[in-house]
């Protein structure tokens, strides 16, 4: 790694509630899939660092879960202590909203945001979804007088509109210093962890409606032979008929799963890989801490 004078490097959180388009923002800005994402809300639940290393400097993003405003859960107070511990540390703060929307959620996320310290970019996501762009202006207009923003920045995550212009301010605003991470490296998280992100991405996309929290993977074992991985994976459900579904019919439908988690494995890992999944149920797991801590939901 070579040390460039006048480089950059500093942490940059992405906050936001739920849905508004933060995991797809990170895999944007960082190039690569990093984050898992679905339509359902509240998808991540770990906090992810993507690092992006340019000519410039080094950003390190932070995902964050969303910020839930019913908190007495211990899944969403598992949640919440993810996204805030997050902002600990930080030297900026990217806060994104839905273009047109603003809701109590929203301002809740902007009521813990501006008690920081912390310079916040205000990024306006989803605007290819605005067929008439001239109503985005009164919007703009509203948003930017609700808090001292450094800046206001619409965008489309999906699309890739105004992402450039966003990383250069982004750049340009953090502290001078040598990055923290080799260049070539892109998070902080284990093949491991996105393995078994990548399972839970496919389950979630496809049972939105019928399994809400009571789902989660665990990576029982992971090999790597050669230019293969071999993954086993156990996926925990909370009772018998989440169970059924997530099987199938003569297992039909945990084999689709395990198809399209493999083929997501292969791209994501350059590697070939041969994937087997079960299915367990554990009783209540989301409502009991210690269940929560084995399987990985702990500070
Ligand atoms: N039309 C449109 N959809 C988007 C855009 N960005 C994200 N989405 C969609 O919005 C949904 C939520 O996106 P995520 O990236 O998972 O949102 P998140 O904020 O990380 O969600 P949580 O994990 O619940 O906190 C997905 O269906 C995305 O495809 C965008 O720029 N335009």
């Amino acid at each position: 790694m070579s040390e460039k004078l006048n480089s950059r490097c500093g942490y940059c959180a992405i906050v936001g509630r739920p849905n508004v388009g933060k995991s797809t923002l990170l895999n944007r800005l960082i190039g690569q899939k990093l984050a898992i994402t679905s339509h359902k809300p509240q998808t991540t639940r770990h906090s992810i660092l993507g690092v992006k290393t340019t000519d410039e400097g080094q950003i390190i993003y932070v995902d964050t879960p969303g910020i839930h405003k019913r908190g007495d859960q211990p899944m969403n107070r598992y949640l919440n202590r993810t996204a805030r511990s997050a902002l600990a540390d930080v030297d900026m703060i990217l806060f994104v909203v839905e273009a047109l929307r603003w809701n109590d959620e929203d301002q809740a996320v902007l009521d813990t945001v501006s008690r920081l310290d912390i310079p916040v970019l205000l990024l306006v996501n989803k605007i290819d979804t605005v067929k008439n762009k001239e109503e985005l202006l009164p919007y703009l207009e509203a948003t930017t007088h609700r808090f001292n923003f450094k800046t206001v920045i619409p965008l489309s995550a999906r699309k890739g509109d105004n992402i450039e212009p966003l990383e250069k301010q982004v750049m340009a605003a953090l502290p001078e210093g040598i990055p923290y991470f080799p260049e070539d490296q892109l998070t902080d998280r284990s093949e491991r962890f996105f393995a078994a992100e990548l399972v839970r991405e496919q389950l979630t996309q496809r049972y939105a409606k019928e399994i809400p929290y009571a789902l989660t993977v665990e990576i029982e074992k992971f090999e790597e032979e050669g230019n293969l991985y071999r993954i086993h994976a156990l996926i925990w459900v909370e009772r018998e008929g989440q169970k059924n579904i997530i099987i199938g019919a003569k297992g039909e439908a945990l084999k689709a799963v395990g198809t399209q988690a493999r083929k997501e494995m292969e791209k994501f890992f350059d590697k070939k890989v041969f994937l087997q999944l079960w299915v367990k149920v554990k009783k209540s797991w989301s409502s009991d801490e210690g269940a929560l801590s084995r399987l990985g939901y702990s500070d």
